[in-house]
């Protein structure tokens, strides 16, 4: 189980914390929903549960043990813009070795085409790189995915591809997800449960 408690992030000290005393569970299998106002701090929780950002306040664990500081990362952070999420003078073969080589039933749920190895990210759709980058993401002992926005940019079909394929991939390995979107219709499709954050905290929505 992945958990977060009492947490507290502050930007900037001089103004209120984004996240107060934020407390969050995600068990091994289980899709959460969260959503909330632009700027209420989502992103932000998304990072302090990938381990990309430290809480000022409050712990972050994974069956008990807190993250590891090295090596690969058991909670992997999947972003609305994938082109900044990789290395824009690679090749696409690169990027998707970059930390281990995704199988050929892997590559083709995402439907990764090998055509696309000797190419840069600019030369991929938003969708194909997001696809790119999810593969990437999905490394053995990666337990959690937060999905921060990642379809947003996509049309209705590229999107509910990405979601299919991904969903698959979650169920088939027990992982849990935090998917963060300000898409109603597409929470209450895809998660067990939701949350609002609101005023740096957290309110369980029905
Ligand atoms: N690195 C930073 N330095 C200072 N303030 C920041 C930083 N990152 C985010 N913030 C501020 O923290 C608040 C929360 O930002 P965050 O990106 O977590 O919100 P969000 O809920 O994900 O928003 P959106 O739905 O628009 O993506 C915002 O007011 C933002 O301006």
């Amino acid at each position: 189980m992945l958990s977060a408690s009492a947490l507290r992030y502050c930007h900037d000290r001089h103004r209120d914390p984004v996240i107060d005393s934020v407390s969050l569970r995600v068990k091994a299998g289980e899709i959460v929903g969260l959503t909330g106002d632009s700027g209420a701090g989502k992103s932000t929780l998304g990072r302090l549960l990938a381990g990309l950002l430290r809480p000022q306040a409050g712990r972050i664990e994974l069956d008990g043990t807190p993250l590891p500081r090295h090596g690969l990362q058991p909670v992997q952070l999947l972003m609305q813009t994938p082109e900044l999420a990789v290395n824009p003078r690679w090749r696409i073969e690169r990027i998707l070795h970059e930390a281990w080589t995704p199988d050929t039933t892997l590559l083709e749920a995402l439907s990764i085409r090998r055509d696309w190895y000797s190419r840069f990210p600019h030369e991929l759709s938003g969708g194909e790189l997001q696809r790119v980058t999810v593969a990437r993401a999905l490394a053995p002992g990666v337990r959690y995915l937060i999905a921060d926005e990642i379809s947003s940019m996509l049309d209705a079909l590229t999107q509910a591809e990405l979601w299919h394929a991904l969903l698959q991939v979650v169920a088939s390995r027990r992982m849990g997800m935090l998917v963060i979107s300000h898409d109603a219709a597409l929470l209450s499709r895809v998660a067990n449960r939701c949350y609002r954050l609101n005023a740096g905290q957290l309110d369980a929505l029905a």
